[in-house]
């Protein structure tokens, strides 16, 4: 039994009285001995019933991520509860669920998850921000549960933070008498209450986690970021033994440029290097904006020949796309890269903090003989210092 018709079983209590006129003493003790028993394993059930809801809040409150929270309320909940299906509908007017989910998740693992930008839905949903318990009516079904299930009855809970509609949670079931009109779904209500707080505060937690990282106008990491990614990777090269290349891309003569077509066109200039970078590098690898016109690139699991081989595609790339400025017009660029190696043997010789430096120092020397080398071009240089140390 579903710990939503916990209630139920209150309201059964009132049978109790409704018992045959006159019956004999040992018919009225059988009769009351069995409405006993039938009580005691009701008020098992609903203790084991109390223990699962109480179980699911914990679950709720422990996640520690968006995506954690809606992989348990769209996919573990509804088998837990065995409902035929749930679904969650958030408001999402500036996209910031949706970019904190790329991050993280994809969402296909959350099919019944939407997202929406304007609040209409919502309020033509809950009018008077009420639950509604009961019948799952043919429209019910068409805008709260548009994929395929059985759903006879449902429950439809508001998602409100400070009197404003969040979001919408609904609960489907295959059986038509689990949820009903007639019934107060106390729990349900209160599980909605939680749902609500814990979906803001994950949000707001992984909203400020990106802020601190990112740069915002390339939304490409921070420099506080790659050096905490760079850290990561080499601790990865230490435990795994494979190669991670470092690089340094610096687009060409962005000065002009900007005296030309203006700062805004540079912004955009940047803003679209950085989505390009993302779009042709792997999603292991990390991207950050390092300087004014500078990108830094971390590519785990790559050796020499390989990370020329990606860096020189980046180049190219970059030198055959038509960019376009603030005002659509259109604009081509050129970067040169710098690229050095972090191999194993460096991490077991020398300390991290003296690796790092070295190895930001050996990609832009590499950089610096691409840019008086004419631009536009790649070049490796290898990471000296397990040479220094070993002698
Ligand atoms: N629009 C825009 N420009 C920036 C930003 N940060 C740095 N820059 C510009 O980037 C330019 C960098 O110029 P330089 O360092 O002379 O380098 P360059 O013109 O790219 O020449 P080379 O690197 O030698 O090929 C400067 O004009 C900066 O103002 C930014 O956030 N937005």
């Amino acid at each position: 039994m579903p710990f939503d018709q916990y209630v139920t079983t209150f309201l059964n209590l009132s049978g109790i009285e409704s018992m045959q006129p006159e019956p004999s003493i040992a018919e009225e003790n059988r009769e009351l001995r069995q409405r006993v028993s039938i009580l005691h394993h009701k008020a098992e059930r609903n203790e084991q019933l109390l223990k699962a809801f109480f179980a699911a809040e914990l679950e709720l409150l422990s996640c520690t991520t968006l995506a954690e929270l809606l992989d348990y309320l769209l996919n573990h909940f509804r088998q837990n509860f065995n409902l035929s299906a749930v679904t969650l509908m958030l408001l999402d007017p500036e996209d910031m669920v949706q970019e904190l989910l790329d991050g993280s998740a994809r969402f296909n693992d959350f099919p019944g998850l939407q997202l929406i930008r304007h609040p209409q839905p919502l309020r033509s949903l809950y009018p008077d921000k009420q639950l509604f318990c009961g019948e799952a009516s043919a429209e019910i079904r068409r805008s709260c549960f548009p994929l395929p299930a059985d759903v006879q009855s449902c429950a439809l809970l508001p998602l409100i933070r400070e009197d404003f509609l969040i979001g919408s949670l609904c609960l489907g079931s295959s059986d038509p008498e689990r949820y009903s009109h007639l019934l107060r779904y106390d729990y349900v209500s209160h599980l909605a209450s939680v749902v609500a707080v814990c979906i803001e505060n994950a949000i707001s937690r992984e909203s400020l986690q990106r802020l601190s990282s990112m740069d915002p106008l390339t939304r490409a990491l921070n420099r506080r970021a790659f050096s905490q990614q760079l850290l990561r990777e080499i601790k990865r090269c230490n435990r795994t033994g494979d190669p991670m290349a470092c690089v340094l891309l610096d687009i060409d003569h962005f000065k002009p440029v900007n005296d030309t077509h203006g700062h805004l066109s540079g912004d955009k200039i940047l803003r679209d290097v950085s989505q390009l970078l993302k779009d042709t590098l792997r999603e292991t690898d990390s991207i950050a904006r390092y300087g004014g016109e500078e990108f830094a690139i971390l590519l785990p699991g790559c050796g020499e020949a390989e990370a020329i081989q990606v860096a020189d595609n980046l180049r190219e790339t970059i030198s055959q796309t038509l960019f376009s400025g603030h005002q659509q017009q259109s604009l081509r660029i050129t970067a040169s890269l710098g690229i050095t190696l972090c191999e194993q043997q460096h991490t077991q010789q020398a300390d991290v903090s003296a690796l790092t430096e070295s190895l930001i120092q050996a990609a832009d020397q590499a950089l610096y003989f691409s840019k008086h080398n004419g631009r536009n071009q790649v070049k490796f240089n290898p990471c000296t210092l397990a040479i220094r140390a070993q002698q």
